[in-house]
């Protein structure tokens, strides 16, 4: 696989402050990358510097062989802010099409590209529209294929659920996993758990410093979690799971969807938690091992 950003020793100082420390990474092609950290950890410092908007105090970094912000890699990294919006004003394939001639496209390559990134992000019918008459997930949507306009072959997305409600937060998660054959996705959040199931490779930030930099090990992940998927809403569902003996957490990964993480020494906790769902008159959709399984629970939900 091709390494498409490498960081070594990267540090940026604003004045007294050291927003990163020493990090170093590698981002090869293929699966997304989840930068995830507390608030002021020095996500933004990073996709800054990645999108060379700012230069680092000391280290380097190389993206697909050149600096950031270098003219060679233009059009071939993007990045899509938190608060992008998108101007209420004109229609969407307008828009899309104003930001492929920003690229140097002409109005024709524009316009086509404008329809092929809205088919890519499923929303081929909304091109005529504007975007007040959107949810707040398809404008989501349409702007992150206008973060594809032009192939990018690195697409930077901040926060890119965030105020988003837990089935169009799934709906992007899904998108940017079927996406992952267009382009290398790099996804900032704050919240792990949201990430960890999407991405293969996670770059922890907290202080400035890269605390943990690991592909998911979903192996690892099976003999501790478990998620299961209930038919409807109960209430106190993770008070009552909390009770069992072998349970160390429960925590809810999105609506009717729960996350146990159970003792490793616990055998047949599946048999244990089922038995004790029946006991609660609780209807289930689906118990899995691990908690990175989600298209499997899409999918029996599709049916
Ligand atoms: N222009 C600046 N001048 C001075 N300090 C800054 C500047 N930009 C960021 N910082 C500081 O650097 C640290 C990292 O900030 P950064 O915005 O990169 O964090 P973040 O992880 O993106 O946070 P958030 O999740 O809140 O957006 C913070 O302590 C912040 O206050």
């Amino acid at each position: 696989m091709s390494t498409l950003i490498q960081a070594n020793g990267l540090s940026k100082q604003y004045g007294a402050k050291l927003a990163l420390d020493q990090v170093s990474f590698e981002v090869k092609k293929g699966a997304p990358v989840a930068l995830v950290g507390p608030n002021g950890a020095g996500k933004t410092t990073l996709f800054s510097l990645l999108c060379g908007y700012i230069m680092p105090t000391s280290g380097s970094l190389s993206i697909m062989g050149h600096r950031p912000g270098a003219s060679a890699l233009f059009g071939k990294l993007s990045a899509l802010p938190q608060d992008a919006q998108l101007d209420p004003r004109f229609s969407i394939a307008h828009q899309l099409t104003f930001y492929g001639q920003l690229q140097g496209l002409t109005t024709k390559q524009s316009q086509s590209e404008a329809l092929r990134v809205l088919e890519l992000v499923g929303l081929a019918e909304v091109a005529k529209q504007r975007s007040d008459d959107l949810s707040h997930g398809m404008r989501k949507r349409v702007t992150i294929g206008q973060a594809l306009i032009g192939k990018p072959e690195i697409v930077m997305l901040d926060e890119a659920t965030a105020g988003l409600d837990p089935i169009h937060a799934r709906e992007v998660r899904e998108l940017v996993s079927n996406l992952s054959e267009e382009a290398t996705f790099i996804l900032s959040s704050h919240d792990l758990t949201e990430l960890e199931r999407l991405c293969g490779q996670v770059l922890h930030l907290d202080k400035g410093k890269i605390t943990e930099h690991q592909a998911n090990s979903n192996i690892e992940q099976t003999q501790h979690h478990m998620t299961i998927l209930f038919a409807e809403n109960y209430p106190n569902i993770e008070q009552s799971i909390q009770s069992l003996a072998a349970v160390n957490r429960v925590y809810m990964s999105q609506a009717k969807e729960y996350v146990v993480e159970y003792q490793k020494t616990a055998s047949l906790f599946d048999i244990e938690l089922l038995k004790y769902c029946h006991q609660q008159g609780w209807r289930y959709r689906q118990l899995v091992n691990g908690h990175t399984l989600e298209n499997q629970i899409f999918t029996q939900e599709k049916i």
